[in-house]
């Protein structure tokens, strides 16, 4: 649905000549919620501003639905660019405009009818849960509802992507939630392809499929939603992970292990036990310590869920013979698990 292909940008300011994208290529593919995140300044805005050409690309083709939109002219470019919405973190919606006129303002530019405007307007209002609020302003309705209203203006011209800037940052957590869940059943029901870029993990969890992380204009890691959470593979991936599953032992947890450790001499080891998916279906800690005789103690963990997938660690601290360890950890790692010795007696 989307490619991007060596895609450079350059911004001339005052300071000199920025180089904010350095040779990105991206694949979306139709129907995915796909999410790229990074740090302030990585490049996400220069980038998602990018498929739409509101941002030129100084080098690269940007390829949408097939249309290689670098190669158009200005009215062809209008035209295509019909087929891809886009919100934003501070809405902006039109202060003297009702929500009405707001979502119906594309379809105005686009030579509708007024009937043919009304037909289109009012199922997005019920779509996005405004029907009742139609003839309000902006400055009636709250964040939340301002950018239902957005989303509503961004589906006016039925798009087949919807890019979101940073969408959610503005909100609330609850009020996020709410709004991501919106953009989840517009993604199921209506087909649309969605790129959003966030800085905060919790977004990416809640709602990509795909993740891309971005870190100084490049595309240092990308690939399935869990599969990243639970390998990451980038240190900036580790480090924004930390903000929904802290890679480190609270040191309180770290400083009673390592007495543990230390009390009992040779034989234990503390590991690091992270799982995804199926793997975590299986009862793989009785089985270590029915089939290898270790004594565990599980001393720390954390669980969480990608969209109803589960991914998680456990700190586990295991004594045992060393050829009983070594063999738990074969057993473990057969079974998709990963094991890091975190500290060893
Ligand atoms: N109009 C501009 N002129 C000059 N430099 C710019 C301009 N816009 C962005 N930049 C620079 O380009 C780089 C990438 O900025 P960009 O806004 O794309 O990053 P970002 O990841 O979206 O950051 P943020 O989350 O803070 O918006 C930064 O170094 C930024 O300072």
């Amino acid at each position: 649905m989307i490619e991007l292909r060596g895609i450079h940008h350059w911004y001339d300011s005052a300071g000199g000549r920025v180089h904010a994208l350095r040779g990105v290529n991206l694949t979306v593919q139709p129907g995915e919620v796909f999410g790229i995140i990074g740090r302030s300044g990585a490049g996400k805005s220069s980038l998602v501003r990018t498929i739409n050409l509101l941002n030129r690309p100084t080098e690269g083709t940007v390829t949408v639905a097939g249309q290689a939109l670098t190669q158009l002219d200005a009215a062809a470019l209008r035209a295509a660019r019909r087929e891809i919405g886009m919100i934003f973190q501070h809405f902006n919606l039109l202060s003297s405009r009702t929500v009405y006129d707001n979502v119906a303002l594309p379809l105005e530019l686009a030579g509708l009818s007024r009937e043919a405007i009304r037909a289109r307007v009012m199922p997005l209002l019920e779509l996005v849960g405004l029907a009742g609020l139609a003839q309000r302003y902006p400055a009636q309705i709250s964040g939340g509802q301002k950018q239902r209203v957005g989303i509503a203006r961004a589906l006016a011209n039925q798009p087949k992507v919807l890019l979101s800037d940073e969408a959610t940052s503005a909100l609330d957590p609850e009020t996020t939630r709410a709004i991501l869940g919106l953009l989840r059943e517009i993604n199921r029901e209506l087909g649309l392809t969605i790129v959003l870029i966030t800085h905060q993990m919790q977004v990416i969890k809640q709602v990509a499929h795909r993740l891309a992380v971005m870190e100084a204009g490049e595309i240092v890691e990308q690939g399935d939603t869990l599969a990243v959470f639970s390998q990451p593979g980038h240190d900036v991936t580790r480090r924004l992970l930390d903000e929904v599953m802290p890679s480190e032992l609270p040191p309180a947890v770290l400083a009673r292990v390592r007495a543990l450790i230390r009390a009992d001499g040779a034989g234990t080891r503390l590991w690091r036990v992270s799982f995804a998916g199926e793997s975590s279906d299986r009862p793989l800690i009785a089985d270590l310590v029915r089939r290898f005789g270790l004594d565990l103690h599980i001393v720390h963990g954390q669980i969480d869920e990608v969209q109803g997938r589960p991914f998680g660690n456990l700190a586990v601290l295991a004594r045992g013979a060393q050829e009983s360890l070594q063999a738990a950890v074969r057993h473990l790692q057969g079974a998709g698990l990963r094991v890091q010795e975190v500290a060893h007696g």
